[in-house]
C-alpha cells in the first residue's frame, strides 16, 4: 500500500513523505493527497534516512548462541539502522563462492534490515590463500575483509590489493601484527594500571603504513576498520592528501571513552582494537571533524554471557552497539552542538553508501528506497543492555543517559520496527 508520513521534521521544516512501491516519490510541505494511502503521522518528530553500518557481525550460521541474523538485524531495526554490512567471521568462513550464496540467501530470508555480506580475502581468514574476488563480487559480496585478523605479509596484501583493483571492489581492512599484538587485551598504559597484557597501537599502525605504500603502488581501494590510534590518523591525513583512495570507520567507544574509563577488569571494556589514550580519542574526533575519517561504524560484535565472563585477560573481544550508536552519535555530537544533525547523517549515511558503492540503500531523496527512521531528539532515555534486541548484552555504555531515541524503523516503506 502507498504511504504518506505526515508532520515530519526534515532539515528542521515539516514536511509529508509519499511512498509508492517502497520508493519515495514526493518531499515536501504540499504533497497531493493519495486516495487509499496509509496515513502515518510523525507527530512532529523527525525524520533521517536510515543509517548504514559497513562493519557488524551477526554470527550466523555457526555461532548463534551469540547472535542471529534475526536477532542481529531486529537490533539493527531498533537502532536506526537499514542496511548493513555483516563480516564474514562466520562458520564456516564466508571464503568459497558456494558459501556466500548460501550467506546471501540467508540474510535476506531472516534479515529485518538489508544485509549485506562481506567475503573473506583470504581463505580461513588466516591463510595466505586469496580467495576468488572476481567471482565472489559477481555472486554480490559487498567487500573483502579478514576482520578479526591482520594480514601479516606484505605480499599477501599486494596480491590482494591486485586482485580487489581488478575487480573494482573494497577491501576493508583490520588492522593487527600478531608479533606486536603480542597476545595483548588493553592498551599498553591500561594495561600498567591493571596488570593485563598490553596491546600498542603499533600493531595498527605499523601495519597500516606498509599497507599504504602498496595502496600507492597498485591504486586499490582500501578502507580501515575500526580506526583506534592517533598515528593511524595522521598516517591516513598524509595518505588522503596525496590522492590515495583510502577510506576509515570509527566506532562509536573509541570516539566516546578511553582507556582511562576502565576502572578495573571489566569485559565490558574489552574490544579489539582496544580503547587507546585520551590523546588517541581526541585525534579521532579531529579526524572524523575534518573529514580524514569517512564515517561511524559500530563493530557491533555480540557475545554470550559465558563468552564474556571472567577477566579481560582471557575472554572475548567484542562489544554490541548497533542499538547504541545512533543516540551516543546524537547526544555528543549533536545535542552538544559540536555538529548537526546533517554532519551526523553524513557519517552514518551518506558515506558509507557512497565509499561501499551501496546503490540499495536509500538516502531520504525523491527516487530511492524508502529506509526512514523517525526519531525523538527531545527524549532522553538511559542505555538499559535489557532493553536490547541483540542476543549480546555487552556495552560499556550502560546506565548512560542519552537523547535521539528512534520511535519508528521503515525499510523500502515497510515498518521493521516501532516503540512499544
Ligand atoms: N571487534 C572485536 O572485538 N571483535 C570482533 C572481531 C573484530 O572486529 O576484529 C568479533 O568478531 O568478535
Ligand atoms: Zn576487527
Ligand atoms: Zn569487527
Amino acid at each position: 500500500m502507498d504511504k504518506i508520513i505526515k508532520n515530519a521534521r526534515i532539515n528542521g521544516e515539516l514536511s509529508a513523505i509519499v511512498i509508492e512501491n517502497g520508493r519515495i516519490t514526493g518531499i515536501g510541505s504540499a504533497v497531493a493527497a493519495r486516495p487509499g494511502a496509509e496515513i502515518i503521522d510523525a507527530e512532529g518528530l523527525t525524520v533521517i534516512p536510515g543509517l548504514v553500518d559497513v562493519h557488524v557481525h551477526f554470527r550466523e550460521p555457526g555461532l548463534t548462541e551469540k547472535e542471529t541474523i534475526a536477532t542481529g538485524s531486529s537490533a539493527a531495526a531498533a537502532g536506526g539502522f537499514t542496511t548493513v554490512l555483516a563480516m564474514p567471521n562466520v562458520l564456516p568462513v564466508v571464503d568459497q563462492e558456494e558459501q556466500l550464496k548460501k550467506q546471501l540467501a540467508l540474510n535476506s530470508e531472516k534479515g529485518l534490515v538489508k544485509v549485506g555480506q562481506i567475503a573473506a580475502i583470504t581463505e580461513e581468514l588466516t591463510s595466505n590463500r586469496l580467495t576468488k574476488m572476481g567471482a565472489l563480487k559477481a555472486i554480490g559480496a559487498a567487500a573483502f575483509s579478514n576482520d578479526g585478523h591482520g594480514i601479516q605479509e606484505a605480499k599477501t596484501m599486494l596480491s590482494a590489493m591486485e586482485d580487489v583493483r581488478k575487480v573494482g571492489g573494497v577491501l576493508t581492512v583490520h588492522l593487527e601484527d600478531n608479533g606486536l599484538a603480542n597476545g595483548g587485551v588493553v592498551d599498553p598504559k591500561a594495561g600498567k594500571r591493571l596488570n593485563l597484557p598490553g596491546l600498542t597501537a603499533l600493531s595498527e599502525s605499523t601495519q597500516l603504513a606498509r599497507d599504504i605504500e602498496l595502496v600507492r603502488a597498485t591504486g586499490a581501494h582500501y578502507h580501515v576498520a575500526h580506526v583506534s590510534s592517533r598515528y593511524s590518523v595522521e598516517l591516513i591525513r598524509q595518505a588522503k592528501l596525496a590522492g590515495l583512495p583510502i577510506t576509515a570507520e570509527v566506532s562509536p567507544h573509541h570516539l566516546f571513552l578511553d582507556e582511562s574509563m576502565i576502572k578495573g577488569d571489566d569485559s565490558n571494556f574489552k574490544m579489539n582494537p582496544p580503547l587507546r589514550t585520551k590523546e588517541d580519542r581526541y585525534a579521532l574526533i579531529a579526524g572524523l571533524l575534518d573529514g580524514t575519517i569517512d564515517m561511524i561504524a559500530s563493530d557491533h560484535a555480540p557475545h554470550t554471557k559465558e563468552d564474556k565472563a571472567g577477566s579481560m585477560a582471557d575472554c572475548a573481544f567484542g562489544i554490541v552497539g548497533l542499538e547504541t550508536t545512533f543516540a551516543l552519535v546524537y547526544e555528543h555530537f549533536v545535542a552538544s552542538g559540536l555538529v548537526d544533525l546533517q554532519t551526523a547523517v553524513s557519517w552514518l549515511n551518506e558515506k558509507p553508501i557512497e565509499a561501499f558503492g551501496l546503490s540499495n540503500a536509500g538516502r531520504l531523496q525523491v527516487g530511492d528506497p524508502a529506509d526512514l527512521v523517525i526519531f525523538d531528539e527531545k527524549e532522553a532515555f538511559r542505555i538499559n543492555p535489557k532493553d536490547f534486541h541483540s542476543k549480546g548484552r555487552n556495552t560499556p555504555f550502560a546506565g548512560e543517559q542519552v537523547h535521539g531515541r528512534v520511535k519508528r524503523t521503515f525499510v523500502n516503506g515497510e515498518e521493521v520496527f516501532s516503540e512499544k
